[in-house]
């Protein structure tokens, strides 16, 4: 097994380096500005700029104008889309780039249906649902309802942290975890410890497996 490794809310230059220095595989930017992890355009170029050839820029919005995810593709190099709003499956692949689509878990129903429903994605990111917010809860749920089928790489996000991310790796398997606030010191500010925890953790199940 190989899982990689995506952080994401990144705001800083030195947290983009400390994470492509231990080896994260995606990095995510996210452009929704109700998020404390928000980044302008201009931030975002910048940010780009330190991230080298083989690590992914991961564009993250919440349900987005064509408009606004146009101009951010204008100006910033992403090399995938990270839908995690209500967007629909037209609406995704819409812009003849690379996306994953983010559920909001409640049953194991909703997967399934959502690995129907956005087959064209290149995966299907599951995390906690919250009444109130669309993510970057820093809460887990119940793995028991994410099915051993699948028809997508399923990249595993909610609540991860050192603490947790090998049992996570060990009992659901995904394609890939994804981590924001569990690898924080305060909202949008990494740790880089806790990144470089994170991702040994990953790295030391895998070998183990
Ligand atoms: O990070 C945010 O603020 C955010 C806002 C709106 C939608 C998604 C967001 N982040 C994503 O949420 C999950 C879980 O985050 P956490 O590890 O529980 O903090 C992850 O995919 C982030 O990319």
């Amino acid at each position: 097994m190989n899982t990689r490794v995506k952080i994401c809310g990144l705001t800083r230059v030195e947290d983009v380096e400390a994470a492509v220095a231990n080896g994260a595989d995606a990095l995510g930017l996210v452009f929704y500005e109700p998020s404390p992890r928000s980044v302008t355009i201009g931030q975002a170029e910048v940010l780009a700029r330190h991230v080298p050839a083989f690590v992914s820029v991961v564009g993250l919005f919440v349900n987005p104008s064509d408009t606004y995810v146009r101009e951010v593709l204008n100006r910033i190099p992403l090399d995938l889309l990270q839908f995690h709003g209500d967007e629909t499956p037209d609406f995704c692949a819409g812009f003849g780039r690379r996306w994953i689509k983010a559920v909001r878990v409640q049953s194991a129903g909703q997967i399934e249906q959502a690995f129907r429903d956005y087959h064209l994605a290149s995966g299907l990111l599951v995390d906690a649902w919250d009444p109130d917010r669309y993510g970057g809860t820093g809460h887990s749920f119940n793995w028991d309802l994410i099915p051993s089928v699948r028809t997508l790489p399923l990249i595993l996000a909610g609540g991860l942290s050192s603490d947790n991310v090998s049992d996570a790796v060990e009992k659901v398997k995904p394609w890939a975890v994804d981590v924001s606030g569990g690898v924080e010191k305060a909202k949008g500010i990494k740790d880089i410890k806790k990144i470089s925890d994170f991702i040994c953790e990953v790295h030391r199940v895998c070998k183990t497996d």
